[in-house]
Parts: C-alpha cells; structure tokens; sequence
C-alpha cells in the first residue's frame, strides 16, 4: 500500500509544480488574444500601463524576502532580481526597459509612471502578492514566485508574435522581454532549488508549496481579468440612465 503522507520524490514533486503551467495565465483568454493578434492599439496600450503596476513592486516583493530571510548565501542570490528591475551602474534595469515598451505601443513616460490608467482591481491583484511576501515566511514568498518557471514561453511568444501582428510597436521596445529570457531562467533555477529544499521535507509542506503557486496563478489571472474588464464597453440592459 502506498503512504499518503509520505513526501514526493523531489522529481515528482517538481513535476507537480511544472502541472501547475495549465493555469498560467497564457491561456487567459486576454493573453491568448494578445498573441493571436486579436488586441487593437488601445488595448495593448492599457496591458502595458497597466502591468507598469506588478513591475515596480516586484522589486518590492524582493526587498520583503530579503527583508525576512536571515539566510545570507540566499540573499546574496536574491538580491540580483532588485537590481535586474531597478537597475544599477549603466544598466538601466526592467522598470525603465518597460517604460521603453511604453513608449513603444504609443503611451508616454508619463501615461505609465504617473500610474493613472492602473485600474483598481489590477492595483488590488498585485498588492496581494506584495502583502503575501511580506507576510509569508521567506520560503513560502520565494515559492510564490515560480510562476517564472513559465515565464520564458509567454516572453518568447511575444518575441515571436508581436512584430508580425503588432508592426506598428517599435521592436526596440521589446528589449525587456528579450532581458528576461535569461534571467527568468537563472531566477527559476535558483527559486526551484531552494522550494525543493525546503518544501520536501514532508507532504504537506508539498501541498503547501502547490497551493502557494496556485495563489500566484490566481494573482496573474485577476491580473489580466482586470485589465480585459476595463476594456469591456459593456452595455447594462435595462440599465436607467
Ligand atoms: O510577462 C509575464 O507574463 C510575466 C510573468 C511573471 C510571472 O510569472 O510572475 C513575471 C514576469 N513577467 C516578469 O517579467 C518578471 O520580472 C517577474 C518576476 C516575477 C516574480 O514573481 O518574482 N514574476 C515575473
């Protein structure tokens, strides 16, 4: 008889982290279309001001995993992921990258950093994967991250698909999903190495490390029910004027 309680193998384990893709937000409906072509320019326009929300905390996100591991070989790892968004030296780093893309789909500095086409409920979405991190223990915040493992297909599906569809975006604008081909990779690899560690020391914490990634699917995919919302002109029937 097999022992329910027992912890998976590390490669069963990871195999049911990698399961967890089906729910990534690529196959929402808004980024299916996204890669379809079907977006006109506004729509575009309002993912990427949009989105301009979940990249400056990011590297607030990172700061409160910082902030809560007392571990000084990982944060020596993990703080290279504040660096990548902030940048440093002459590197200008993801945020101003995406300001880049900004400006590429049409929008200004200004549309994206003033954050006034952020509507609440994407607000709302990325704020609870900050306030998890500062919450949660060090490793379950890091655990919440590996949505990253699927990461590098939905920026290489932009590379592929966007100059064909979206010829009117400036290709220099892309450079932030370029970027993040690789360090996606490296940030994943670290990230899986440490859940592994860490999760497998019983079952449950397993299940607690797939319910955590599983929060994270969540906060993608209201991500993007929010913004595709705001962009529905939706008419109220019966509605009284
Ligand atoms: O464009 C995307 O679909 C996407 C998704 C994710 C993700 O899966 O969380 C990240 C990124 N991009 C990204 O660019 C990025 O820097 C990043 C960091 C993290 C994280 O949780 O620490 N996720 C993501």
């Amino acid at each position: 008889m097999s022992d329910d309680s027992a912890p998976w193998s590390a490669s069963v384990f990871e195999e049911k982290l990698r399961a967890k893709g089906s729910g990534y937000h690529v196959h929402h409906p808004f980024h299916v279309m996204m890669a379809e072509g079907r977006l006109n320019a506004r729509q575009l326009q309002g993912w990427v001001a949009n989105r301009f929300y979940y990249q400056i905390s990011i590297p607030r996100k990172d700061a409160a995993i910082l902030a809560n591991c007392p571990d000084r070989e990982v944060r020596r790892e993990w703080v290279q992921r504040i660096l990548d968004h902030d940048g440093y030296g002459d590197d200008e780093g993801g945020i101003e990258a995406w300001i880049g893309l900004g400006e590429a789909v049409g929008l200004s500095r200004d549309d994206v950093v003033s954050l006034r086409h952020v509507v609440p409920a994407a607000r709302f979405a990325v704020d609870a994967y900050v306030n998890f991190a500062r919450q949660a223990s060090w490793q379950e915040a890091v655990a919440s991250s590996l949505t990253e493992l699927f990461a590098g297909h939905i920026h290489q599906q932009r590379l592929d698909t966007w100059p064909q569809h979206y010829p009117w975006v400036d290709a220099e604008g892309l450079r932030y999903f370029k970027g993040r081909l690789t360090q996606a990779r490296r940030d994943v690899q670290h990230g899986l190495h440490l859940t592994l560690a860490y999760f497998s020391q019983s079952r449950a914490l397993q299940e607690r490390a797939l319910e955590i990634l599983q929060f994270k699917l969540d906060v993608l995919w209201s991500l993007a029910d929010a913004i595709m919302l705001s962009q529905c002109e939706m008419k109220i029937v019966g509605a009284r004027a």
